[in-house]
């Protein structure tokens, strides 16, 4: 074939092989068609992932892109600079590949131009009394009253309420907003949660896992103190401390942003601490200002931190690490530069101590806090106030145990103390911690005869008040109004009074006989007391360490003067009745301790020995010291502790048993054998065994008035009562069944062999 006739012929064979092959040519273009479509496709796409995962410089965002204020750089270490969250929600995912927008975190402030959205201003507050809280809400409206639109209202927090991790182991994220830190605090020289608060800002400033200033996020911060001349004439005395103490670990924490220097004021001056705290005020509100404009904290303003500051303050901390808190005198230069260089002064320290003033004065916050406990306070030391056994026995319910023990009706019974003061500072304290503490009288003197006089009104006056209490009898209100006795033993320290001798004699002559607890802190007074019908030392441990951390005593020769007073009461032994009061606190003062409180009965041979369960009282004082109701121990382990003492005692020649019960008080009396287990007086048995010895732990108050009358000198076995009553004696529980028992509610409890009277 030539090639012009098979040219002619394609035609023919190309449409000959389309009819033999065509649905195979398109199934194969079809293939060839999707599998390109495809590649396509998949390309497009990976390319389309590679854009999200790198965007462009100019990718636009629909995000607000995070502002990094220029303030801030002149404000913060770059170290521990942490940048704010932005505001806005993120997106809701979209179907469809991620899509990451934003910009990229930076420690360094994007615009130096940009000034900050707002300074948050954050009040932290302390109280107990409710002054400083009140000061702190003042504030809260002034500072929110000057709002701008860069000083946003104030934020106001209870530290008692606040969870300190969220505010002080690093700064709150408010986005784009800056805190600023005021602090305004009382100083307590009683434990309240204020420690807790400080040691908190200790241990963070400590803990190496935490960045050394965890706070250097806020812009700044200041304190004000709150403390009370009056009675803490100077820093050194206490004035103000705690405010100090956390003016320091906040330096420390926020690498030096104390943006105002501490502010001081007292509290015993009204006016002047509104003014004291109206130019700290104006000083804070001026540098928020500031900051907020971008100023920083600027040259040569207290605090802004340069290495003179920095070096002091870690000076300082070693310095006072080492040192108990109360001594707490020194100020770092920096601090006393920064006084100076301050626009307002703020420290109004006196240099020269004081001279006496009132213990307790009718405008300080003392006073306010006892008598809102119920304290009638007398003159300017001391105090009265009817305890509950007292209204007890006046509607005819029970009297306390030392009716069970020694036959003290106790609605014949007044309790007052001369010396509010005290220099010890119990953990199991019932009296709320509120009183004063020290170790020497350094209060003006009130006379005895007002003292006298201004007690036993306080407490007519108050039994009067009980006139139409339901279920008040009329024969014991009737006697109430004769005061019987007189237990010293409130709260302070009875014997720290200097005219104490004086006021027992004033007791003594209206025939009210005595009963003086101490807390065996000081010999001294103790050895120059005069009678009484019956002298406590208060045992709340039996060895140096326990009695520090049960008792807190403020004397550092604390065990040396403890002793010192058992050696005291060893030589009172046989002119007075002397008492060794152990209050046991369970996992505190109990285990082990026997041999202990044994050696010590050894050495001062009490008469009697009164061993009681702690009871708890849920003050803040007491759960601080780690105490709940796990530490009260039950009546039988009071009882088994008793039996081990017994033990314990025999052991050293000693021969104590148990002379009464009162079970409801946890309370049982070991009494010296030799002394107090005799024969009754004729007709004065109370089990009817002629000649039989038995238990004499009654006291016969008319017959110590003689003795004492007689002028001739006298034993406590000269003034001893008629035997036990057979319902206090051991095993029978100590209540008289001439009361009637109630519950809680007031229901009558049956009692077994109980008699109405
Ligand atoms: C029990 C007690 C202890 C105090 N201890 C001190 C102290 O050691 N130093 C001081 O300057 N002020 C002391 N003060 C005074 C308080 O700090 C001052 O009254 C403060 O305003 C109380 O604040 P608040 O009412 O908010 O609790 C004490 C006050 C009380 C009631
Ligand atoms: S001795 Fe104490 S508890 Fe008993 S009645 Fe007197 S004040 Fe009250």
């Amino acid at each position: 074939m030539d090639t012009t006739s098979s040219l002619f012929q394609l035609p023919d064979e190309l449409l000959y092989l389309w009819h033999a092959y065509r649905t195979e040519v398109l199934l194969s273009a079809g293939l060839v068609f999707a599998v390109v479509r495809l590649a396509l496709y998949w390309r497009g796409g990976s390319r389309k992932n590679k854009e999200i995962l790198t965007p462009p410089v100019l990718t636009p965002v629909d995000e607000k892109p995070l502002v990094i204020q220029s303030a801030k750089e002149s404000l913060q270490d770059a170290d521990h600079y942490e940048a704010p969250i932005p505001s806005a929600k993120p997106a809701r995912p979209k179907p469809g590949p991620k899509r990451v927008t934003g910009v990229k975190k930076a420690k360094r402030p994007a615009d130096p131009d940009a000034t900050l959205d707002g300074i948050q201003p954050i009040l932290f507050y302390y109280t107990v009394g409710g002054s400083t809280q009140a000061y702190a809400k003042t504030l809260a409206e002034s500072l929110s009253a000057t709002t701008t639109p860069t000083i946003l209202p104030p934020q106001l927090h209870d530290l008692a309420e606040t969870d300190y991790d969220d505010f002080f182991l690093g700064t709150p994220k408010q986005p784009g907003t800056i805190p600023f830190y005021l602090l305004l605090l009382p100083t307590y020289n009683i434990d309240t949660n204020l420690d807790s608060f400080l040691e908190h800002l200790r241990e963070t400033h400590h803990d190496f896992r935490i960045d050394t200033a965890p706070l250097a996020g806020l812009a700044g911060y200041s304190v004000f103190g709150f403390g009370d001349q009056t009675e803490w004439p100077s820093e050194a005395e206490g004035f103000c401390t705690q405010a100090v103490e956390a003016d320091k670990w906040m330096a420390r924490l926020t690498g030096r942003k104390r943006a105002f220097p501490l502010g001081f004021g007292d509290v015993s001056a009204k006016k002047g601490v509104e003014e004291r705290l109206r130019e700290w005020t104006e000083g804070v509100t001026a540098i928020m200002k500031d900051l907020a404009a971008g100023k920083g904290l600027g040259e040569g303003v207290p605090g802004s931190g340069d290495a003179v500051e920095s070096g002091d303050e870690e000076d300082e901390e070693d310095v006072d690490d080492e040192q108990p808190k109360r001594t707490t005198t020194k100020r770092s230069k920096t601090a006393d530069l920064e006084d100076m260089k301050a626009p307002i002064a703020v420290d109004f320290t006196p240099s020269q101590p004081a001279p006496p003033k009132p213990m307790v004065p009718k405008t300080s916050p003392t006073y306010t806090a006892l008598t809102k406990q119920g304290y009638s306070i007398i003159g300017t030391h001391s105090g009265v106030k009817t305890c509950r056994w007292t209204k007890s026995a006046l509607r005819g319910r029970g009297s306390c145990y030392k009716h069970s023990f020694y036959g003290i009706a106790s609605h014949l019974c007044m309790e007052a103390t001369p010396s509010l003061s005290c220099s010890n500072k119990c953990v199991f304290c019932w009296r709320h911690g509120t009183n004063p503490v020290g170790t020497t009288w350094r209060w003006t003197v009130d006379p005895p005869d007002e003292i006298y006089a201004g007690i036993t009104a306080a407490h007519y006056a108050k039994i009067k008040t009980l006139r139409g209490v339901p279920g008040v009898r009329a024969d014991r209100f009737a006697a109430a109004l004769r005061i019987r006795h007189c237990a010293l033993s409130l709260v302070g320290e009875p014997i720290f009074y200097p005219h104490i001798n004086a006021l027992l004699a004033l007791l003594h002559a209206d025939h009210i006989s005595t009963f003086l607890v101490c807390n065996a802190q000081h010999p001294d007074h103790l050895a120059a007391l005069g009678p009484v019908t019956q002298l406590y030392v208060s045992i709340d441990a039996s060895n140096a360490e326990s009695l520090r951390q049960i008792d807190r005593p403020l004397h550092r020769d604390y065990w040396d003067r403890f002793l010192r007073c058992m050696d005291v009461l060893y030589a009172k032994r046989h002119t007075t009745r002397t008492v060794f009061r152990l209050t046991l606190v369970k996992n505190f003062n109990i285990a082990e301790e026997a041999e202990g409180y044994a050696n010590l009965v050894l050495r001062a041979r009490p008469a009697f020995i009164e061993v009681k369960g702690v009871t708890y009282c849920g003050t803040s004082t007491s759960k601080g010291a780690g105490l709940s109701m796990a530490n009260v121990p039950f009546w039988h382990e009071v009882q088994l502790f008793a039996a081990e003492l017994q033990r314990a005692l025999k052991a050293r020649g000693l021969d104590y048993g148990v002379g009464a019960e009162h079970a409801h008080s946890c309370c049982l009396l070991l009494a010296e054998r030799e002394r107090f287990f005799r024969v009754p007086a004729a007709g004065s048995s109370t089990d009817g065994k002629v000649g039989a010895k038995q238990w004499h732990t009654q006291i016969d108050y008319a017959q110590f008035f003689r003795c004492l009358e007689s002028g001739r000198p006298f034993a406590p076995e000269d003034y001893v009562g008629t035997p036990t009553p057979e319902w206090a004696l051991e095993g029978k529980g100590g209540f008289d069944p001439r009361d009637v028992r109630v519950d809680r509610k007031g229901r009558a409890i049956e009692i077994a062999g109980k008699e109405e009277s």
